[in-house]
């Protein structure tokens, strides 16, 4: 099936045998081919310097998207359509030498076309490869390129990695990846807010109480002790994704969808962040580390156990925190932010608590019932929901209340369209040269400047992470932090 085809495109990956091309980025590219969003002469290089030959990278990469993609949409066709595309460059990527194979691959194409460089590799080596592209005469003035998360460690070492990039590359032709922003359900986002008047009109502090944004994890460290340990999950997870999601709740209506009109607004929701004091810190915050407990189940090991740990490490796998936008729109409002790895299960959704009617008449037992709340339902399955209010039925019943959602399960609305993963958007937005689902400088920064604020204070304080099991949904001061302004973290669904 033909939708709206990329031109013809190159595409450089860096890291090209790392975790996230095999896990993620082939079997992305794979999907886009499969629905006939690859232009017919769309080409790979994979760079990695790992001293093997083409057709053992081609394996490779089959033998991945063999264990990665459903078998229902492994079509052995267009398997071997996409892995003709391939081709591969042993490199070691710090220094200048083999990068002139790039320039010659480029000219070997049948037509000048793009080229996207795409770095699935530390931040680190973000300045040198770029250096390396440039002094190599690889790029023209139309390349662009894709980096990951995490920019840095904090502020400053995020400003050293933009410069390094931007010494090359102007922000235009940057697309800085939070692959949050690819899901499906968090573009609705934009579409619910902004498409319909009944909840535009409704997005302020007169009518919002509260907001709650979960993303538990069931997973733990995936053997990535040395990367985690010295980020942790403020910032693995929440100094980009729920910042983001933050921002898309809170930011006022774009003039248009252009990509600087959306980021604009986002950042005003950054500069608007409260900053936190010890005394917030103190009451508002909830740093966890899990312990060994069990999922599904299954016994797993502590933190402190898990492969390659150090038993001293007061790194948090858990954040649980209230938040506020200072201005006009939000005043008031808190934000609940919770994030944590080895939780029951893998849960990422957004609640929006509507305030309650100012005269009440039904009940008075059940006037805790009495708002409306909007779930936004990011995974496992993707929908949103609107819990509302209604007669419960029977003639014994009298006038009391039922809350019920009215419910929008993507899979079950649209069920001939399946899901895309939210590097295939991602992806496919890079190759038309749309930049609205990608981060901009400034974004990353504010939001480094709010969490190293953060982080400064938990130093101050120095404190152990509060315990909580494996299994659990954290440390129980989080649910008391909650508690005490009168709510609880929503359940349902
Ligand atoms: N994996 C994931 O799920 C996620 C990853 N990211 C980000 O994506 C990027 C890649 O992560 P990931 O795939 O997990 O990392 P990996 O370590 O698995 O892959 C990185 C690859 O880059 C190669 N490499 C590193 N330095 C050089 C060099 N100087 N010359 C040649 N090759 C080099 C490595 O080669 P070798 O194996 O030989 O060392 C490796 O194959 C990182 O920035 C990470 O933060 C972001 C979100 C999720
Ligand atoms: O960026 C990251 O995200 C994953 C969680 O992503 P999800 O799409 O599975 O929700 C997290 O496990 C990882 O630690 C982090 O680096």
């Amino acid at each position: 099936m033909i939708h709206d085809t990329t031109p013809d495109v190159d595409l450089a990956l860096f890291g090209a045998l790392g975790d996230l091309a095999l896990r993620k980025l082939y079997p992305a590219l794979y999907h886009l081919d499969r629905d006939g969003l690859l232009a017919d002469g769309a080409r790979v290089l994979g760079l990695a310097r790992q001293d093997i030959e083409g057709e053992d990278f081609r394996k490779r990469v089959r033998e991945a998207l063999k264990k990665r993609v459903k078998a229902a949409v492994l079509d052995s066709d267009c398997l071997e359509r996409f892995i003709g595309r391939l081709d591969y460059l042993k490199l070691d990527f710090a220094t200048v030498e083999g990068y002139e194979a790039i320039r010659d691959w480029r000219e070997a194409a049948p037509d000048e076309r793009p080229m996207t460089v795409y770095l699935a590799v530390p931040a680190s080596i973000y300045g040198d490869i770029c250096r390396n592209l440039d002094a190599s005469g690889s790029l023209d003035d139309e390349t662009r390129v894709v980096v990951e998360k995490p920019i840095g460690y904090d502020l400053e070492s995020s400003k050293e990695i933009n410069d390094a990039i931007g010494s090359v590359f102007p922000e235009s032709r940057i697309y800085r990846i939070d692959h949050y922003l690819g899901k499906e359900t968090v573009q609705n986002l934009i579409a619910l807010r902004f498409a319909n008047p009944l909840f535009g009109n409704q997005w302020n502090q007169n009518q919002i109480s509260h907001v709650e944004i979960t993303v538990a994890e069931q997973v733990g460290i995936e053997g990535r002790w040395g990367y985690f340990d010295k980020a942790g999950q403020l910032r693995d997870m929440v100094q980009n994704h729920l910042l983001q999601l933050l921002c898309l709740i809170a930011m006022d209506p774009p003039s248009n969808l252009d990509a600087d009109a959306i980021r604009d607004e986002k950042v005003k929701v950054l500069k608007a962040l409260k900053p936190f004091s010890q005394e917030t810190i103190g009451r508002d915050v909830v740093r966890g580390q899990y312990i060994a407990g069990s999922i599904n189940g299954a016994s797993v090991p502590g933190y402190l156990d898990e492969e390659g740990a150090n038993t001293d490490s007061r790194t948090e796998t858990f954040v649980a925190m209230k938040t506020e936008v200072a201005n006009w729109r939000w005043a008031g409002v808190p934000f609940y932010l919770r994030t944590g790895k080895r939780m029951p299960e893998k849960l990422s959704q957004i609640v929006i608590h509507f305030r309650q009617q100012p005269h009440y008449i039904f009940d008075p037992d059940q006037r805790s019932l009495a708002s409306n709340k909007l779930i936004i339902r990011l995974q496992p399955e993707e929908g949103i929901a609107l819990q509302v209010l209604t007669k419960d039925g029977g003639l014994d019943k009298g006038m009391r209340l039922r809350p019920g959602p009215l419910h929008l399960d993507f899979n079950n609305a649209f069920p001939k369209s399946r899901i895309p993963d939210a590097y295939e958007r991602l992806l496919l937005e890079v190759m038309k040269g749309q930049q609205y689902l990608f981060v901009r400088r400034d974004e990353v920064e504010y939001a480094w400047r709010w969490a190293d604020q953060l982080i400064a204070g938990w130093a101050e304080r120095d404190m152990p992470p509060r315990r909580y099991p494996a299994g659990s949904w954290g440390p129980v001061a989080s649910i008391a932090m909650i508690t005490q302004d009168g709510r609880s973290w929503y359940e349902d669904y």
